[in-house]
């Protein structure tokens, strides 16, 4: 069966033929309208603690690149904030594009947006969070144009060990939260993946504040491939899924 990707005779405007979920009542990203989120003070604030030892290794899976964590115990966890209960963290990737001028998700602003995904630990494992309405937590970052990131260099210089789809390395010790702007306030909203399978599973919480990124750190993303080595070079840019409708779905500020 074909598969999905981000090309015309593939990309999200295909998806609802082999997932029609993505014609969904909370499907993701969406444009957030900062004048148009509530806040709510009974949110609470995020309460993030990353363990740098359960970091294990990076991989090009065609889509994106992702950095991946053993989550056998609860020693990267996300909890408070919109959630209850304790969430796992499970992998982070990122979205970009070909340009600086898109690449984010949610509201279209600037050239990447991160995305640190987490499952629900009253479920056995991600692959049963995965299909639950409160199963994932996926707390987005957006990469803003200007200053280099020297945070991001780490992950940038596994590049060229993952340079094609398939390809994955080592990638010990990484602290995902050096990752994290200086500010966790926050707009959250019940929404899916991304991506195919597109379930409506995610509690999404996107930080205001975003971490920067520099061109020349951009340009090492776009250097990644969408293709497997010995197949024709495809550059790995505007990896994006653009907003999906609202339907009436409240956003909530964690600030005012
Ligand atoms: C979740 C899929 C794999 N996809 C993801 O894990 C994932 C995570 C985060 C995002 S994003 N961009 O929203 O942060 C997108 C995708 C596995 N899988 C495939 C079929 C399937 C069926 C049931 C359970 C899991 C299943
Ligand atoms: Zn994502």
């Amino acid at each position: 069966t074909m598969s999905w990707g981000y090309a015309p005779h593939n990309g999200p405007d295909k998806w609802a033929d082999n997932f029609p979920i993505a014609n969904g009542p909370r499907q993701s990203p969406i444009d957030i309208v900062p004048g148009q989120a509530s806040y709510d003070p009974g949110l609470k604030p995020l309460n993030i603690n990353y363990d740098p030892s359960t970091c294990m290794d990076i991989l090009n899976n065609g889509h994106s690149f992702q950095v991946t964590f053993t989550d056998d115990t609860d020693s990267s966890t996300l909890r408070d904030g919109p959630i209850s209960g304790v969430y796992r963290l499970k992998q982070f990737h990122f979205h970009w594009g070909a340009s600086d001028d898109r690449g984010s998700e949610h509201t279209v602003a600037g050239p990447a947006e991160l995305h640190l995904v987490h499952w629900n630990t009253k479920y056995p494992s991600f692959g049963d969070a995965a299909s639950k309405p409160d199963g994932l937590a996926v707390v987005g970052v957006f990469l803003k144009a200007g200053d280099d990131n020297p945070n991001l260099q780490k992950v940038l210089d596994s590049f060229s060990a993952i340079k094609t789809k398939g390809k994955q390395t080592s990638f010990p010790g990484f602290d995902p939260s050096i990752l994290l702007p200086g500010s966790l306030d926050y707009w959250t909203y019940d929404g899916s993946l991304t991506t195919p399978p597109l379930l409506e599973s995610v509690t999404w919480i996107v930080c205001k504040e975003p971490i920067s990124v520099s061109s020349g750190q951009m340009s090492q993303f776009r250097s990644l491939l969408f293709t497997p080595e010995g197949e024709a070079e495809c550059c790995m840019v505007d990896n994006y899924r653009p907003p999906q409708p609202l339907k009436g779905r409240p956003v909530r500020a964690s600030f005012q």
